[in-house]
Parts: structure tokens; sequence; C-alpha cells
């Protein structure tokens, strides 16, 4: 079995370093793949509401740990997110119901988090409320945000009534897009860091600056890819419905690269973002700067 190290949330709650990406994989595809990915050692899944495959994703972890009784469910981390337009407080209490629900097969979600900033102040204040209350609830067990900037986390962290701190933000993060200031800023903070894209979406696997780094660890493209995450100490979220790269993709975690070399990958950076970006989107008080000008 690939040794995959573990890292430890603020919440208490133990989260595997290499979880299995679920965005744009089909409702068949998924019941496919995650037992397939569990077989294979992975042992943490990510999806959303958006991704419209929560409940498939929740019964093939349900059904495979009938087959597997030496594993757990406290042995798998289920990830799911609150998408946007359902930001505010009474909203995000029906989403999250709803995620429950989806989730029924496997009795709670280990982690809950706002999937991006994008609605305004009391539309993200009313989602933490929901999220924290979630917790309270014991349906949910961790709770963090998607896509938050600094300046995001600097609001979530100055409310009033704030009980919980995020346990992580999932961010894209991959050689070609560092975010060195947000990374440095939740390092301070005590919030866990995962990588999403870190293949940069599939777009930078056969990029020919792997290449000698490919040849120097005898390895794959991908697998320098998904080391130089952990090597950072991010948790990572490579995704694929192919089976036979689900076990080379683990095996990643195996793959030591020498902190010169991961200092060599840093310097790729060029803010290449694959999908969307809402780490930029603005404040309440940016809005009303913009309307004015
Ligand atoms: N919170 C957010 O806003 C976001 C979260 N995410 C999360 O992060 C996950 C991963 O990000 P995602 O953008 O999907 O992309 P990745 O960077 O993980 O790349 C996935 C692509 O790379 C291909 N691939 C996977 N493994 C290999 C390999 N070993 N060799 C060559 N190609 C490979 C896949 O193809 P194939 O599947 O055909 O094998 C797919 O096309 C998502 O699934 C989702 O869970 C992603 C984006 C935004
Ligand atoms: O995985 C994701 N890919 C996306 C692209 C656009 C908006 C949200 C997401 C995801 O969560």
């Amino acid at each position: 079995m690939v040794s995959v190290p573990n890292v430890k949330l603020n919440s208490g709650k133990i989260i595997p370093a290499v979880g299995l990406g679920v965005w744009k994989t089909p409702q068949n595809l998924a019941s496919q793949i995650v037992p397939k990915a569990l077989d294979a050692g992975y042992r943490h899944v990510d999806s959303a509401a958006i991704y419209k495959n929560e409940e498939e994703v929740s019964e093939a972890i349900a059904s495979w740990l009938k087959k597997n009784p030496s594993v757990k469910r406290e042995d798998i981390f289920y990830t799911s997110k609150v998408f946007d337009s359902d930001h505010g407080y009474e909203k995000t209490k029906k989403a999250i119901e709803l995620s429950l629900e989806k989730a029924k097969s496997i009795g709670y979600i280990d982690l809950l988090l706002v999937h991006s900033p994008q609605s305004d102040y009391e539309k993200r204040h009313g989602t933490w409320m929901a999220l924290q209350e979630a917790v309270e609830s014991g349906k949910v067990k961790s709770i963090g945000v998607s896509n938050y900037g600094v300046k995001h986390l600097k609001e979530l962290l100055a409310y009033p009534d704030l009980k919980i701190k995020p346990a992580l933000n999932q961010i894209e993060l991959h050689p070609w897009l560092t975010r060195s200031e947000l990374v440095d800023f939740l390092q301070k903070e005590g919030i866990a860091i995962e990588a999403y894209s870190p293949l940069g979406n599939g777009k930078k696997v056969n990029d020919p600056a792997l290449e000698p780094f490919a040849k120097k660890y005898n390895k794959t493209n991908a697998q320098i890819l998904i080391a130089w995450s952990l090597a950072r100490g991010f948790i990572v979220l490579p995704k694929t419905v192919t089976e036979s790269r689900l076990l080379p993709n683990l095996e990643s975690a195996e793959v030591k690269l020498s902190e010169e070399d991961v200092k060599k990958l840093d310097a790729l950076d060029e803010h290449f973002v694959t999908c969307w970006d809402p780490i930029e989107y603005p404040l309440d008080s940016e809005k009303k700067e913009e309307k004015k000008d």
C-alpha cells in the first residue's frame, strides 16, 4: 500500500494529503472510479454540490466500505462545497441539508467548504454562521473555504461571532501559480493549504520545463507536479477518470524532491490560472469604489 502522509487540521481532524478530485467526473464514472481509487489506496475524495456527483461518490464509498470491513468510515475523508448561489444563512442551511442528504450513505461530511467568496459581506457571513452550526450539529466535522484571497480571509477572521476558524483554503496551486503572499498568510494563520488543479487542469502535464525533473527522478511529469505540492506542504487533489493513472498519481507521495529542485520549480511561476480566479473578487468596499470611478 502506498504510504500517503496525513495532515492535522486546526479542527483536530486528520486529512490524507492526497485526495481524488472529481470535478467533471460524470455520475456513472464517479460510481466506477471511486471504488477503484479506494482499491488503489486513496482515502480522500473531493466533491462539491456543483459537481453533481455527491450522491454517487458517497454511495461508492459506502458500498466499498461494506466490501472492505477492515477499513472504517473514519479512515475515509469526504469533502463537499456550498456554491456561490447558495450563499446567505437560510440558503446555506438548505444547501447543507441537501449535501447531507446526498451523503446519507456515509453518515456525515468530513469537510464542507465555501466554494468561493463571490457574493457580499452579509451573505458570506451568513454562510459561515450556517457552516459553524453544521459542525455543532455533528453532521459536518470540519469547515473551510475555497478560492479565498487574503482580504476575504481577513474579513472572515474579523467576524464578531466567529467561533470556528477555517480548517483550510482550497486554491489553485502548481509551479506556474505559486501565490506566495496568500500561502504565507495561510501558514501564519495555521490554516491548511489545499492545492486544486495540481496538473494545471491537465494543461501543464506535458510542459517541457518538467522534463529535467522527470528524468532526474525517473518519474512522470504528473508525479513531479504532485510531489511538488506535497513538498510545499500542501494537501493535493489530482483528478483522473483513467484507472491506470490512479496508482501512479498516488505514488507521487513517495517521491521526495530536493529543496533545490522545489525552488527551481517555484521559479516557473507566471500567474497561470487555468479556470476561474475568485481570489481577486472585490469586497463590498471595493465594489463601492468601482461604482464611484
Ligand atoms: N474549488 C475549486 O474551485 C476547484 C476545485 N478543483 C478540485 O481539484 C481537482 C483537480 O483539479 P482539475 O482542474 O480537475 O485538474 P488536474 O490538475 O487534477 O488535472 C486533471 C486532468 O489531468 C489529466 N491527468 C490526470 N492524471 C494524469 C496523468 N498521470 N498523466 C496525464 N494526465 C493526467 C486528467 O485526465 P483524465 O481524467 O482523463 O485521466 C484531467 O484531464 C478537481 O477535480 C476538483 O476536485 C478544481 C478546480 C476548481
Ligand atoms: O473543480 C472546479 N472547477 C471549477 C470551475 C469553475 C467553477 C468552479 C469549479 C470547481 O470547483
